[in-house]
């Protein structure tokens, strides 16, 4: 859980209104102002507990005693539990906001069961009662204080521009447009074995506001993939002997296509997916490319080589290395990215999903951190994909460039992600942080 970046692989020299050339800000503190999506102020509390502190810091000092002293409450309640807390504070790792959240299950539970026993006991043990309900209140006040900590746990980006940008997004709701207007996203891909990867990005990107939803799937996959939702349109060309020419039609109307979720990767399948991108290239049609596709285009990176519209690729962590041509996990992605940039020319953008997702333009790379939970979630990637295909549709209407659109869907599924996790903790699936879109995206990308 990394703290906002002055990211050095970014070129200073470059335009300042250019995503891919921003002036970085010139010392953290002010890039901490510029760069945090919401609530900045509590990017300290991350700092501090990585320095193995086990306080929260606070604005002011009342603030801070009245914190303090809930501490030494809960510490005189439970001990034990008190002493996990704090071995868990100083050794900060992905579980941290699990932590979070557990203490404030625990308390709210205590919190019950007090308020339980102090009307079983009232007329017994009036004392105890009234002690009872101060801790009640303590425990109430601390879990709310720690709730707006999670929630300040928000996506950080090394170049605030996109912040400002992706607010812009999304069009303004008329009653003068038509369907399909705010997008036509057509998603390919589904297997046998995997029917739930294209349902996920196909229905994110309808959540994210997007008119019409495509999936082009297998025939076996399609009456799945059609059972799990009406408001997709599911056909069933992708295995089809004349899948190009039934697919020719309906790629017109599409504003971005997404490639490769739960596609396979069957010889046979690789032939589509190809022939797939050269009919895309005669219809200059952005695309996004992710998990079994990216497998394809790791084996022939020419196939896009200057690609005539924007393409976005996006790797978790194991596929990058596969693209790159790299048996290495680790390193700075934006060196390792170069060559396959350079060979695929400039209309590639590389989105490395991770634990710190970075957009990675020839040269340049944007770091974005924060948000989400201990939790990981198959499917969250193909959610991803989804969201990122609706704003990539609204940036490039806009004349946006592509980062602006890989920023909103990252902020968008991290935030899900961490807004989904304080629901329902371990049992966290994709369905539930689907569920958290409306929400996150109102308090994010709505005009307000
Ligand atoms: N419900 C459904 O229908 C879903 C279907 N899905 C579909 O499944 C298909 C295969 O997708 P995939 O992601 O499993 O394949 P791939 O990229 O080869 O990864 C496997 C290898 O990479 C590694 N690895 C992965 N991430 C890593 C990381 N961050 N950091 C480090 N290592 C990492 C991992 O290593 P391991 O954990 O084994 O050590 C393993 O070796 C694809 O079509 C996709 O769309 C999914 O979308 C989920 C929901
Ligand atoms: N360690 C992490 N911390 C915070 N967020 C993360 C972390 N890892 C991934 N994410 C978020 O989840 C998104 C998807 O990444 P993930 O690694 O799950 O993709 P994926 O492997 O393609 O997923 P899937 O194939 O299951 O759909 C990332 O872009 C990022 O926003």
């Amino acid at each position: 859980m990394a703290g906002v970046r002055n990211s050095e692989e970014i070129d200073i020299n470059g335009a300042s209104d250019d995503v891919f050339s921003p002036k970085p800000p010139e010392s953290t503190e002010e890039c901490q102002e510029s760069c945090t999506f919401e609530a900045p102020d509590d990017s300290e509390v991350q700092e501090r507990k990585l320095a193995g502190e086990t306080q929260l810091p606070s604005t002011n000092d009342t603030a801070q005693n009245e914190i303090n002293e809930e501490l030494d409450d809960s510490k005189e309640y439970n001990t034990e539990e008190f002493e996990n807390a704090e071995m868990l504070a100083k050794n900060p790792d992905d579980d941290e906001d699990l932590y979070m959240y557990e203490e404030n299950a625990n308390y709210e539970e205590e919190v019950q069961q007090v308020e339980h026993e102090e009307c079983d006991d009232n007329r017994e043990d009036r004392s105890r009662t009234s002690n009872a309900s101060q801790l009640a209140r303590n425990l109430k006040k601390r879990s709310i204080k720690w709730n707006s900590h999670l929630r300040s746990m928000s996506v950080q980006v090394s170049d605030s521009s996109l912040i400002e940008k992706a607010k812009t997004l999304a069009p303004l709701f008329s009653s003068g447009k038509h369907k399909g207007q705010a997008g036509r996203i057509g998603v390919f891909g589904g297997s046998i074995e995997f029917t739930g990867a294209p349902y996920f990005s196909s229905i994110t990107a309808l959540k994210v506001g997007a008119d019409l939803s495509y999936v082009f799937t297998i025939k076996d996959a399609a009456v799945v993939i059609k059972s799990y939702s009406p408001e997709l349109m599911v056909l069933p060309f992708l295995d089809d002997p004349d899948a190009i020419n039934k697919i020719k039609p309906w790629l017109d109307r599409l504003h971005v296509a997404l490639l490769g979720p739960g596609m396979g990767r069957a010889d046979s399948t690789k032939q589509t997916f190809e022939a797939i991108i050269c009919l895309c290239r005669s219809k200059n049609k952005p695309l996004i490319i992710d998990a079994d596709g990216l497998f394809f285009v790791a084996q022939n990176p020419d196939i896009l080589k200057d690609y005539p519209a924007p393409v976005i690729l996006t790797p978790n962590k194991a596929e990058f290395a596969r693209i790159v041509g790299d048996s290495n996990l680790e390193g700075p992605k934006v060196e390792r990215a170069k060559p396959f940039l350079e060979k695929t020319g400039p209309s590639v953008t590389i989105f490395c999903k991770d634990a710190e997702d970075e957009i990675i333009t020839l040269g340049n790379t944007i770091k974005l951190t924060g948000g989400g939970s201990g939790r990981r979630c198959g499917g969250q990637g193909d959610m991803l994909g989804g969201a990122m295909s609706t704003f990539l549709t609204w940036a490039l209407e806009k004349n946006l460039p592509p980062a602006v659109a890989c920023f909103a869907a990252s902020k968008l599924t991290r935030d899900c992600n961490a807004q989904g996790f304080v629901k329902h903790g371990r049992s966290l699936v994709v369905t539930d942080m689907i569920q958290e879109i409306h929400s996150v995206f109102q308090e994010n990308f709505e005009l307000k």
